[in-house]
C-alpha cells in the first residue's frame, strides 16, 4: 500500500513497561466519555482495545449505520478517528500517555457497513518524546487490508496539559 509516512531510520528500540496489562487483555479507558473508548458516551466508537504480547494492540470494530460516508460505506474521518484512538492506546504499553500530532491515514477500499473493521497497530519506537506507530485494517482476512494509518504521537503530564481545559468538560 503507497504511503507518504516516512519515519526516521534512527528509532530508539523500547520494551514493554513490567506493568503494562498483559497480553490478550482490554486495556483500560483514557476515560469514560472518550468518543474512542468510553463506555458512556452515546454516540463513540466504544473501541475495546487488547494488549499483543509484544509492543502491538488490536482492536474490532462493527461499522454501523450512524457511520456511513458515502452510500453504504465509512466515513473516512470515523476510520480515522478509530484508527487515531487505536494508535493512541498503543503507548500505554511502554507507559507512555500521549496525544496525537500527527495521523495519516490510506484508504485502500471502501468498508460496507455491516461488516467489521479488525485493528491492528505497532509501536515502531520513540525518538525524545516522539512515538511512532503504524497500523492496518482488514475486514476479516490479514491478508486483505483495506486500510491503513501511520502516526506520530508525543507524551505528555497528562495532569498539565488538561488542566486548563478540564474543569470545562462536558459529562454527557
Ligand atoms: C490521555 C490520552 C488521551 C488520548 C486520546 C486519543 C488521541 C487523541 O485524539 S489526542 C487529541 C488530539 N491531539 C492534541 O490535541 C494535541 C495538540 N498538540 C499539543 O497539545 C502540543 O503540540 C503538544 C503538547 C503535543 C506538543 O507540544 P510541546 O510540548 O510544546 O512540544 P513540541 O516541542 O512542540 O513537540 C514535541 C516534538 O514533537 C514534534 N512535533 C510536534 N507536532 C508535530 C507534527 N505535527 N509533526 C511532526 N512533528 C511534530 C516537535 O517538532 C518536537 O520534536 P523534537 O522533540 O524533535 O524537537
Amino acid at each position: 500500500m503507497k504511503h507518504a509516512f516516512v519515519p526516521p531510520a534512527d528509532l530508539e528500540p523500547l520494551v514493554r513497561h513490567p506493568k503494562a496489562t498483559g497480553p490478550g487483555q482490554h486495556i483500560g479507558l483514557h476515560h469514560s466519555t472518550c468518543f474512542g473508548c468510553g463506555d458512556d458516551t452515546p454516540l463513540g466508537l466504544h473501541l475495546k482495545v487488547i494488549a499483543g504480547d509484544d509492543l502491538s494492540v488490536t482492536a474490532q470494530m462493527p461499522v454501523v449505520d450512524w457511520m456511513q460516508g458515502g452510500p453504504g460505506v465509512i466515513h473516512g474521518g470515523v476510520l480515522s478517528a478509530a484508527f487515531d484512538e487505536v494508535t493512541g492506546t498503543a503507548p500505554l504499553l511502554i507507559g507512555a500517555p500521549v496525544v496525537t500530532v500527527h495521523l495519516e491515514v490510506d484508504f485502500a477500499k471502501p468498508i460496507p457497513l455491516g461488516s467489521t473493521l479488525h485493528f491492528e497497530a505497532r509501536i515502531l519506537g520513540k525518538q525524545g518524546r516522539k512515538i511512532y506507530l503504524a497500523a492496518s485494517a482488514h475486514l476479516g482476512d490479514p491478508e486483505q487490508i483495506v486500510a491503513s494509518a501511520h502516526a506520530l504521537f508525543v507524551t505528555i503530564d497528562v495532569q498539565k496539559h488538561f488542566a486548563e481545559h478540564y474543569d470545562k468538560r462536558v459529562i454527557l
